[in-house]
């Protein structure tokens, strides 16, 4: 029989609801000593498992679970000496914490359908009631991440089991964002 696909801790178990009045709550890196503090103004949107080989993930998870916020919803508040951009000519500017190595916030700052949202990890917060996952991006980049080919099939059926649809690039929504700006800024569509 196939093992089962353990695809991240916060979901193995079933996706948990989120609260429709949740006001926010603090993202804090792993460090013992002087951990990065980074606070976040109201819900989140667009949960989601990403399966790239950029994004955070805890060790053993074969996805990362990802969300969006508004930039200006979002501040480090403890400890921000300890962080560092991964790789500044990314898209999303992953701010990673230089000691324990978790992303802690990834603002979108370029000329990008994204810009003005920033990209963040709600399992690193205690509170309870974030926005659950939506939807389950880049699911073919798991293969990247050491994921066998053969398994794909598994991977993607208990994504949908976990009653959240598999795509391989962004969802529909984000994809059409993003296509959008692009039509917009090429004059192909005139608002
Ligand atoms: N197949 C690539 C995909 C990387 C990728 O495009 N990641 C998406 C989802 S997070 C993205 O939007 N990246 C923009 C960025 O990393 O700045 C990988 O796994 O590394
Ligand atoms: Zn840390
Ligand atoms: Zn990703």
């Amino acid at each position: 029989m196939p093992a089962t696909v353990l695809l991240h801790p916060l979901i193995d178990h079933g996706i948990r609801k989120g609260a429709d009045d949740f006001v926010g709550g603090t993202l804090v890196c792993h460090c013992l000593d002087k951990p990065v503090k980074v606070e976040i103004k109201g819900q989140v949107t667009h949960n989601h498992a990403c399966g790239c080989t950029q994004c955070w993930k805890p060790e053993g998870a074969i996805v990362a679970i990802v969300a969006v916020a508004p930039t200006d919803h979002v501040s480090v508040v403890a400890n921000g000496d300890k962080l560092a951009v991964l790789n500044p000519a990314a898209t999303i500017l992953r701010h990673a914490c230089k000691v324990c190595g978790v992303h802690m916030h990834g603002p979108v700052e370029k000329d990008h359908g994204f810009r003005g949202l920033t990209f963040l990890h709600t399992e690193l917060s205690r509170e309870e009631g974030w926005q659950a996952p939506q939807f389950a991006a880049f699911v073919s980049s798991v293969i990247e991440g050491g994921v066998k080919p053969d398994r794909m099939g598994a991977v993607r059926a208990r994504i949908r089991e976990l009653g959240i649809e598999p795509y391989d690039c962004l969802s529909p929504t984000l994809m059409d964002m993003q296509s959008t700006f692009a039509a917009k800024k090429s004059g192909v569509l005139v608002e």
